[in-house]
């Protein structure tokens, strides 16, 4: 089922949650919504999920307008940051719920479905359990399981009832680090496997990048830019987009010395911290072969946590600027150059991201052509 919406607005008084959205969510896929606290994530799932009525626009359903169908006739599964269980009842019982609750016979054309056998409610909400990999815990209440336990049984639940759309609030948000990393991977494999559409909301870039097939990046309730996790953190749209799909150096004017005394280009210029190399010396023009920009710095300090190390560097106006390296490749460099604190170094970018006047478009850059 793919879903499309069309100049979807909402405002909540002076807020704007959604502001001309336009989207269209191809059947099977698996879409992450991205972006900071308050940008628009939640009420943007809620419209589609029919909890919550856009001030103007619509959302189509396979290409039927759905805005004003009743939520519960849309057939979509949800499954929210706190997992509501029912506490009373089994793992069983809870996977069975949409299911038992379906009126005997529904009215045909209603979009409600028919209740099924006590047999097939049985053996569906058992093959859920056995998808999940929770077939073991179904006598057990919810309070006998971990949090990461009742997440996918939360949404085993959400599929028991065969939605046509799936959308996850957060659903890992309030689970510790590991387990989230644990469970980000297995709601992958668990949708190459079930392949319903499905919406998911995060803020976290990293959980966004691991899941998705694509990625819409909101902030202030617009879209800044969609695509693949490929697309949006090489090729970000706008400065939005690549300060938020991960830590990024910014430099304004002029960006120093360049070997070849040519001119240092004036927009603002990005750099990740892993795209800079470290040298002991500025690079000198030998063979006629121009090395591009070569930032002067003095060496701060160096962070080592687990396998990677982050390089702080002054540059002479003051800001600093953050490498990051593996740390093996942290503890060759330092004994080749003998890095100490307060010593003169070099960077080279071995790739930039400019944008025009206005930050409305990119200029990836080869980091010679910068100069
Ligand atoms: N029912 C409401 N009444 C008033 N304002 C609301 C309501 N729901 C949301 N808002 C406001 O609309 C904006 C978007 O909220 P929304 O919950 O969609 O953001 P979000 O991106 O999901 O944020 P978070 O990650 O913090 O959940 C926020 O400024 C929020 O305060």
């Amino acid at each position: 089922m793919s879903i499309e919406i069309r100049n979807l607005n909402k405002r909540f008084g002076a807020t704007v949650a959604c502001d001309h959205i336009d989207l269209d969510i191809p059947s099977g896929e698996l879409v992450a919504l991205l972006g900071p606290s308050g940008c628009g994530k939640t009420t943007l799932l809620r419209i589609i999920a029919g909890l919550e009525v856009a001030d103007s626009g619509s959302v189509l359903f396979h290409g039927e307008d759905a805005t004003h169908t009743h939520v519960r006739e849309r057939n979509v599964g949800f499954v929210f940051q706190h997992y509501a269980l029912f506490g009373h009842m089994t793992i069983f019982e809870n996977v069975a719920f949409g299911l038992r609750v379906r009126p005997t016979r529904a009215k045909p054309g209603s979009g409600i479905r028919s209740r099924p056998s006590d047999a097939e409610i049985k053996r569906k909400v058992m093959q859920l359990l056995e998808l999940v990999q929770l077939d073991w815990v179904a006598d057990r209440y919810p309070h006998q399981l971990s949090g990461g336990q009742r997440q996918r049984i939360a949404l085993a639940r959400a599929l028991a009832v065969e939605p046509k759309v799936l959308l996850l609030d957060e659903p890992f948000g309030a689970l510790d680090a590991k387990v989230r990393k644990e469970l980000r991977r297995w709601l992958r494999r668990l949708h190459d496997e079930v392949h319903v559409t499905s919406v998911f909301v995060t803020h976290d870039q990293e959980e966004a990048m691991e899941v998705a097939d694509r990625i819409v990046v909101l902030n202030k309730g617009r879209i800044e830019q969609q695509g693949s996790p490929d697309d949006v953190y090489d090729r970000p749209a706008t400065p939005f987009v690549l300060q938020f799909l991960g830590d990024v150096n910014l430099f304004h004017g002029r960006l120093g010395h360049s070997p070849g005394g040519a001119t240092a280009h004036e927009d603002v210029t990005y750099v990740r911290p892993h795209e800079l190399e470290v040298l002991g010396e500025p690079l000198k023009l030998d063979d006629g072969h121009a090395e591009g920009t070569v930032w002067p710095v003095t060496f701060s300090q160096a962070l080592t946590v687990g396998p990677r190390t982050r390089l702080e560097f002054k540059r002479d106006d003051g800001s600093y600027v953050d490498v990051e390296l593996p740390r093996a490749r942290w503890q060759s460099l330092r004994e080749q150059l003998g890095l100490d604190a307060g010593q003169r170094a070099w960077l080279r970018p071995r790739h930039v991201t400019r944008f025009v006047a206005g930050g409305e478009a990119a200029v990836q850059d080869d980091p010679a052509a910068a100069i």
